[in-house]
This record gives C-alpha cells, structure tokens and sequence, in this order.
C-alpha cells in the first residue's frame, strides 16, 4: 500500500490496514515544495513504528534529483524494511543507491522504457530483493494507452514476471487508478494473480480487499492441491512421476505447486 509520507492521516490509517507492506513515498506523491516535511514525517513514523508484521517501506527520489541522496541518507538505520527506487533504468542506478545504503534492502520500480531493454542486468543486481511493476510511469514513458485490459502492458509484465521468478526475486504487479471496489479493479488484481505477481501494489484502502481476493488461493485451487499432495502420498504414487487426479494428469511438478497452494492458505 502506497502512501505520502506527507499523509500524516494516511500512514496512521496504514498501522491498521490489511496490508502486507506499507511503502511511504516520498517521490511523486509528494509535491516538490513538501518533500522535506514528507522525509521527516517517514522518518519519524518509522521510529515510532507500530506497523505490526507489515514490511515499511520508503520510496525515496531518484538519484537524478536534488533529494534522492539525502532520501537515501536518511533512509540508513531508520527503521525500514527496504528502500523502494524508482525510475531504476540500469544496474548501474542500483549500484550507485546501494553505496549509500549498504546492506539495505533494495527494492526497484521498473517503469521506463530503458529498464525493459536492461531489464535481465537489473534483476541480476546482486542484493536486489523486490520488482515493482509502474505502469503509470512505463505508459507515460511508452505514449501508450493501457485501457482496461491493459493490453499494452501485457508484454511487459509477463517480462517482468519472468525475470523475477529467474532472479529469485519478489514481482509487484502496477497500481490501478481505481480507487473503488469495482469489477474492472477486481479484474486488474485477478489478471496481475494469473500472471504470477506476488501481489499488487494499491493506492486506497478500497483497493485492498479485491486484492486480497485475488491473490489468496481460491478453494477451488485449495481443494486440488489438497488432492494433489493426497494422491502422491499413496504408497501406490511413491514411485510415480504422473498420475491421474479426478480426471486430469498431475505430475511431480504439480505436487510442488499443490505445496506452494497450501502453505499459502496456511499463512493467510
Ligand atoms: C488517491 C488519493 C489522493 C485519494 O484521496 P482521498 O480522496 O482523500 O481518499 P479518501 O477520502 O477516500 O480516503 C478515505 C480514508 O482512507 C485514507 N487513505 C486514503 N488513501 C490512503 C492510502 N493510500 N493509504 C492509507 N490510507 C489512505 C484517508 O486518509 C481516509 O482516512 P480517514 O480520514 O481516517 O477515514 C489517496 O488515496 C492517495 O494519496 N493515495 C496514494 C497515492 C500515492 O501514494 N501515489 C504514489 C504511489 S503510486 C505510483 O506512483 C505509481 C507508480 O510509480 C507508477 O508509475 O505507476
Ligand atoms: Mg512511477
């Protein structure tokens, strides 16, 4: 769940949302003539903490601009879980935020044209932990317009989705615009699900169950994957690499997925 840092309402609202990760932005949430003010206030609510199990996280300015090294000045030994960079479009931008930053969890939003082209090097970035889809920005940047299919982002957030399951690496799908709990929104959050994003990044407390919904496995999908980890635990199975479960092939491959389901639904 994204937020202002400037949003002093907002970030107190957050320590009760039913959200995995808090992330106060300090970049274009803020306007220019805030952000100082916005980096005090982070500051001091992570100090002051109260976020429970949620990840807090800062998103700082770009290095390019007048505040992105004192954000990431700032951001050492404060209290966050990560720092979230945006406008990463080579690995080189990554180096340069994690000589300030140190072991820092780093986290980066992938939202320009160049950081499709770079995007295996900037996944490779040793120490990078989270990608974040900025589909605002990329179709700003590509002069596209997504609609509600989101048809022009498609490729990409598949690519991105790729290279993060390749890199071990956390996949965040985009923000919708949408600040209401409506069909297309629920739509958006069910396609981010089906293309294997982790979860979906949100801008409103609305946002927040439609997405929840779907990234949480289904009961359908709950009820295979207990059928699935039931059938190879056969002694019948144990020799087996493919088997029939209630009229479809599964394979070993698919008891690791079925495991996957349900240490989920058991985390939830
Ligand atoms: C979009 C908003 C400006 C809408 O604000 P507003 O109309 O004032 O909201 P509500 O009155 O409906 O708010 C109801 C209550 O919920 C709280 N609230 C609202 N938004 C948040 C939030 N994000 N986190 C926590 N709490 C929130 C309000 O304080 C109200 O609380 P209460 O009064 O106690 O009932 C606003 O929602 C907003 O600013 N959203 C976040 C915008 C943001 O952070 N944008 C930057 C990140 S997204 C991005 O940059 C995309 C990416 O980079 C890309 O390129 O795609
Ligand atoms: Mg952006």
């Amino acid at each position: 769940m994204f937020m202002p840092a400037s949003n002093a309402r907002a970030i107190n609202k957050a320590r009760g949302l039913d959200c995995d990760a808090v992330i106060l932005d300090l970049e274009d949430a803020v306007a220019p003539e805030a952000k100082g003010a916005a980096r005090a206030q982070a500051l001091a609510a992570a100090q002051d903490g109260g976020f429970g199990s949620r990840l807090l996280v800062l998103r700082v300015n770009a290095l390019d601009t007048e505040w992105g090294q004192d954000d990431c000045a700032a951001a050492v030994g404060a209290g966050f879980d990560a720092v979230l960079l945006p406008k990463v479009s080579h690995p080189d931008d990554l180096c340069a935020a994690r000589m300030i930053l140190g072991e820092m969890p780093l986290w980066a939003m992938i939202e320009t044209c160049a950081a499709m082209l770079a995007l295996p090097a900037i996944a490779a970035t040793p120490g990078l932990a989270c990608i974040v889809a900025g589909t605002n920005d990329l179709a700003k940047d590509m002069r596209c317009t997504p609609g509600p299919d989101r048809l022009p982002m498609l490729p990409h957030l598949i690519a991105i989705v790729t290279v993060a399951r390749a890199h071990r690496l956390i996949a965040l799908d985009g923000v919708s615009n949408v600040l209401a709990d409506t069909p297309a929104l629920a739509a958006e959050c069910g396609q981010g699900a089906a293309f294997g994003f982790d979860g979906k990044t949100l801008i409103h407390p609305a946002q927040i169950a439609p997405a929840n919904r779907a990234f949480a496995p289904s009961a359908e999908q709950h009820e295979w994957a207990k059928a699935v980890v039931a059938a190879f635990a056969l002694p019948d199975h144990a020799a087996k690499g493919a088997i029939r479960v209630g009229g479809e092939m599964v394979e070993r491959l698919h008891l690791g997925e079925a495991e996957r389901i349900l240490a989920r639904v058991a985390h939830l």
